[in-house]
């Protein structure tokens, strides 16, 4: 209760601070939106299941578990399973303009709120691995505070302020509200805990280890595209260069402009190979356009178009061809086909005379050569940026969700120097990039779950195991003394606790025992004025008094082969099989003189003296209570004839008697 206290404010910030960032938007960073949200359905869940409404708290979990497993599968699946396309598809049909991204909270996010989901799905059950799931959870946070000082990677692994935030009220909340209850196991928690948090740990330092191989491969791989792209790129303009001095070549020995169908004709083939030559020219010395190719309405245009004055940009490279007899190269430079580009000069010099007839013009537009390497990528998977310094010269790729790796490759256009920049789309990375991360993850944290398990359940069992032991010792030990007890209470039952004599219960057996033995005596003896012993000693002494009477009467009459017993109160009794009445009153008298010799003593000093009744059966049947009768009438003979003597019983008929 004291700790709910604590627990129910947490989980109250948590839903607040998830309902805030809900309000205010939160960032744009994708898997925002879903990772507030999910922080809201927890916190709503948790906050049912603080107040014991379990039923409620499933209803709002379970959505947030399946949403979260969802996001985890598509993060584990293969691709050649499910492609990401497929998953962007689907965030489509639910919101239009949506991708998985915007689904998805950030990895470690998602790793501690599928944590938390668990915990309370398992009811925080310390045997089900809640103390595990609530470690891991607070080891992800701990990953998402550092990751929060990081740049950002490929995979977003932490989402915004208020996320965080919520997660660890949530994680406090739990841990506050359960740690109380954890103390009868804290034993088997601690065995399995630590080992198993030190495996999850391990893993996820692989799992990173492995991300981060994984997003150096990506990189690298970008770099090849973008460095095989600038070398095909350098390659092209080497192919074009030689085609043009070819195609030079085959003018040099005519004495003539070519005509247009010749042109037409030669040009033709060089353009059909290189598709970005705007045009392939034929200038005469006073730089006039005489013949062009192809023929397009623009092109036509341009025809006899005096080069020196409509393109002074041009003018030194033409100058340079028609003049100097070499070969020149404008920058870059605006075409007439108003496009950024560059024009090739080749001189045409007769062989014979050595005489300039004119120059070959090739116009490159960079677009369309761009256009022509660009189409070799898909332009929906990279952005490619061709660059002369700052100036972009040309684009293709989408215009967002670009990914956040760029690599720029140097490449040499026939000695002027232009930047490749390739650029591959997030979902083109997202697509490529290698699963073994996630099931690495996966893997390792369900096996640092079943780790906890099996460690916690057998520590539980040596426990119990233990505790059985030690109740089995317990119990035998009860048995013992239960037996013990029984046995006294048997021997109880049969003697008198004070003398440890046999009792009246037990001589009227052994009485009974000896039924068919003849003669057969009794002895009924009887302290005398055992009262004063009491009343002036005191009952101890009293009772010490008659337990040395008890040990000196069974020496006697065992010595006879009796049995003496305690009658009761300050009377005992006797049975001597085989003994005679003579007999029987020797015994008693040698009985009565031990008493007397005894020195058990009353106050002014006499001998505590004894007075016995004899009976004895010499025939016939026994009759216990008869025999006793006669004894305790000569017991009572023997007391009010002066106490401190024998008396036999009266003759009964098959009873004999005798006096001493
Ligand atoms: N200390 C002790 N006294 C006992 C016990 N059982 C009986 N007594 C006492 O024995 C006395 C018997 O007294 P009485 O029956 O008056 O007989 P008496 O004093 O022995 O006199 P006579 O038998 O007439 O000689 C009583 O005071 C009993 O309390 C016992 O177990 N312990």
């Amino acid at each position: 209760m004291r700790h709910r206290v604590i627990a129910l404010p947490l989980t109250v910030v948590a839903l607040l601070v998830a309902l805030l960032g809900l309000l205010a938007g939160g960032s744009q960073a994708s898997g925002s939106t879903a990772s507030v949200l999910l922080c809201g359905l927890l916190s709503a869940s948790q906050l049912a299941w603080h107040g014991r409404r379990l039923r409620m708290s499933r209803l709002l979990l379970w959505p947030a578990l399946g949403w979260l497993v969802l996001s985890l599968l598509s993060y584990l699946l293969p691709e050649h399973w499910v492609a990401h396309a497929s998953w962007n598809r689907w965030a489509t049909h639910l919101m239009p303009g949506s991708y998985i991204d915007d689904w998805r909270p950030p990895l470690l996010v998602m790793l501690c709120l599928t944590l938390l989901g668990l915990v309370l799905l398992v009811r925080t059950r310390a045997n089900l691995g809640a103390p595990l799931l609530l470690g891991v959870a607070a080891l992800s946070l701990v990953g998402q505070a550092i990751e929060q000082v990081h740049d950002h990677d490929l995979l977003p692994l932490t989402a915004n302020g208020p996320v965080f935030v919520a997660q660890a009220c949530l994680l406090l909340g739990q841990s506050v509200d359960i740690l109380g209850g954890w103390r009868a196991s804290r034993g088997s928690i601690q065995r399995a805990l630590w080992p198993s948090l030190l495996l999850a740990l391990l893993t996820l330092a692989l799992w990173h280890h492995q991300r981060e191989a994984d997003e150096l491969r990506l990189r690298a791989d970008i770099e090849a595209q973008g460095q095989r792209l600038a070398g095909r790129l350098s390659s092209e303009i080497n192919a074009h260069l030689a085609a043009m001095r070819r195609f030079t070549a085959s003018w040099s020995w005519r004495d003539s402009p070519p005509t247009a169908t010749q042109w037409a004709h030669q040009a033709e083939l060089y353009h059909h190979d290189f598709r970005y030559f705007l045009n392939i020219a034929f200038i005469t010395p006073d730089s006039r356009i005489l013949r062009v190719h192809p023929g397009s309405r623009i092109n036509n245009e341009l025809l006899d178009t005096r080069l020196f004055d409509a393109q002074p940009e041009g003018r030194e490279a033409l100058g340079r061809a028609l003049h100097d007899g070499r070969v020149g190269r404008t920058g870059i430079i605006s075409l007439l086909q108003e496009q950024p580009g560059l024009i090739h000069y080749l001189p045409v010099i007769q062989d014979d005379s050595g005489r300039i007839l004119g120059a070959v013009g090739v116009v490159v537009g960079l677009q369309a050569m761009a256009d022509t390497l660009f189409r070799q990528v898909g332009p929906e998977t990279t952005a490619l940026s061709l660059l002369d310094g700052e100036r972009l010269l040309a684009y293709q790729g989408p215009a967002e969700r670009q990914g956040p790796w760029r690599h720029a490759a140097m490449l040499d256009l026939s000695g002027l120097p232009l930047t490749l920049v390739t650029r591959p789309g997030r979902d083109t990375l997202l697509a490529h990039r290698s699963r073994l991360p996630g099931i690495t993850l996966t893997a390792g944290l369900s096996l640092a779950y079943l780790l906890y398990l099996s460690l916690f359940a057998r520590h539980r069992m040596l426990v119990q195991h233990r505790q059985v032991r030690r109740s089995n010792r317990e119990l035998r030990r009860e048995v013992r003394s239960r037996t013990q007890l029984q046995r006294e209470i048997e021997w109880l039952a049969d003697h008198d606790d004070l003398t440890r004599l046999p009792n009246r219960r037990r001589f009227m057996q052994v009485l009974a025992e000896h039924a068919e033995t003849r003669p057969l005596s009794v002895l009924l003896c009887d302290v005398d004025h055992f009262k004063l012993i009491n009343d002036r000693h005191g009952h101890l002494t009293g009772d010490r008094y008659l337990a040395e009477l008890g040990r000196l009467g069974q020496g006697v009459i065992e010595t006879a082969g009796g049995v003496f017993a305690r009658f009761g109160g300050e009377e005992f009794v006797a049975c001597l099989p085989g003994q005679d009445a003579d007999g029987a009153a020797a015994v008693a008298e040698r009985l009565r003189l031990a008493l007397t010799e005894s020195g058990l003593r009353h106050r002014d000093g006499a001998p505590l003296t004894l007075s016995v009744g004899v009976a004895t059966l010499e025939t016939g049947s026994l009759v216990a209570d008869d025999l006793l009768q006669d004894a305790d009438e000569a017991l009572y003979r023997a007391k009010s004839r002066g106490r401190d003597r024998v008396e036999r019983a009266s003759p009964r008929p098959g009873l004999s008697t005798g006096g001493v």
